[in-house]
């Protein structure tokens, strides 16, 4: 795949430092770090270790784009410019590569962080599937590297940063746009879905923008290859259940198809602004809620919204609508083909 080169451009100098977070809302299912022992420091430097090594060939940015040699990176490789935003572990930066003057998001972890909400194997998995992944709604991870007490991953920019935070700004999307980004999920599911990847963990906060507004999945911490055993995402559940299916949140075994359950919550909250079984302040209800499938659509919400959220929200998770169906929808078909249309009259009008 070749990537297209952003034009160059200029960086102010940002130091790498600690920021306030920007959260507002934080559904992440991993635990706040906690005091640990200095061994698990130790355990953190040695799977980094393991992974230099097995990343070692595939750690170049771009084979195509920056350089034919195989590379290791280090900080001095990169200008780093402002952050883009704060997040568990560290902060993530703008960043430009100097030799090619590639323009990415640098994020870094801190070890010590990592170490201490014992988040390690999460991060190389996320390493490991995101690495390898190429897709134009996948946000790509071109590399990494660290340095004594942190970990660095080279992200493809995501310009238009968060999808949770366009959505908290206009509170509810129109339902062409909804169309539109439920298309560009359920294509990008896929192509996951067809790697033996699932996710299990899409929601607006782990959803970016690309630079024409093109919708990215990004966070791989929780995905994982079918076929491998895993009750984890049970035990961890120590955030909101608002996106989960009721098979991960009554504990049992899952498939990919917990990720069709997550795009229904995920086209009910673009249309309505909240996910449709979120209970401010009871776990136990939203519980309840889930496992009953018990949803209430709001009258806005046109007949084909609707009938998908119903086709996609449904407890038997075999009997959720395929990816390829949901491609096919009318909710899907009618507005994408209408921004079709759209671009090929203005782009004929244009010529004229
Ligand atoms: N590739 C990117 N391009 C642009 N902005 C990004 C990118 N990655 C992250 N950001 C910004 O940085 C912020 C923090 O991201 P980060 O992924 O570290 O947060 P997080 O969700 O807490 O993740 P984690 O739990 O893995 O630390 C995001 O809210 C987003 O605004």
């Amino acid at each position: 795949m070749t990537a297209t080169l952003p034009q160059k451009q200029e960086l102010s100098d940002v130091v790498i430092d600690p920021l306030p977070s920007n959260k507002t809302r934080k559904r992440s299912l991993q635990q706040q770090p906690t005091k640990s022992p200095r061994f698990e420091f130790q355990i953190v430097q040695c799977i980094f270790f393991f992974l230099s090594k097995q990343m070692l060939y595939r750690n170049n940015i771009d084979n195509n784009r920056l350089s034919q040699e195989r590379k290791q990176w280090s900080l001095s490789d990169f200008e780093i410019g402002r952050a883009l935003g704060k997040g568990n572990f560290g902060q993530v930066y703008l960043a430009r590569e100097k030799q090619s003057g590639f323009v990415v998001a640098l994020k870094v972890l801190y070890k010590k962080a990592l170490a201490d909400s014992k988040v390690e194997r999460q991060l190389r998995r996320e390493v490991e599937i995101q690495g390898n992944l190429r897709h134009p709604n996948i946000l790509r991870l071109y590399g990494y590297f660290h340095d004594e007490t942190r970990v660095f991953l080279i992200l493809e920019l995501a310009a238009k940063g968060e999808l949770y935070k366009e959505l908290q700004a206009q509170k509810k999307f129109p339902e062409e746009v909804a169309a539109r980004y439920v298309a560009q999920m359920a294509n990008a599911l896929l192509y996951l879905h067809g790697k033996r990847v699932i996710h299990r963990d899409i929601k607006p906060e782990n959803l970016l923008l690309g630079l024409k507004g093109e919708l990215k999945i990004g966070d791989f911490g929780w995905s994982v290859k079918t076929g491998v055993t895993e009750s984890r995402r049970r035990k961890t559940l120590c955030g909101t259940l608002d996106y989960l299916p009721p098979e991960i949140v009554e504990g049992r075994s899952h498939n990919e198809k917990v990720d069709l359950w997550s795009l229904g919550i995920l086209l009910y909250e673009m249309l309505c602004g909240n996910p449709p079984f979120e209970e401010e302040d009871s776990y136990e209800t939203t519980y309840r809620r889930i496992i009953h499938v018990d949803l209430r659509i709001p009258d806005h919400v046109s007949k084909e919204a609707s009938d998908l959220i119903k086709k996609l929200l449904v407890y038997k998770s075999v009997e959720r609508l395929p990816l390829r169906s949901v491609i096919l929808h009318p909710f899907v078909t009618k507005h994408v083909q209408q921004a079709k249309r759209a671009s090929s009259s203005s782009s004929s009008s244009s010529t004229r």
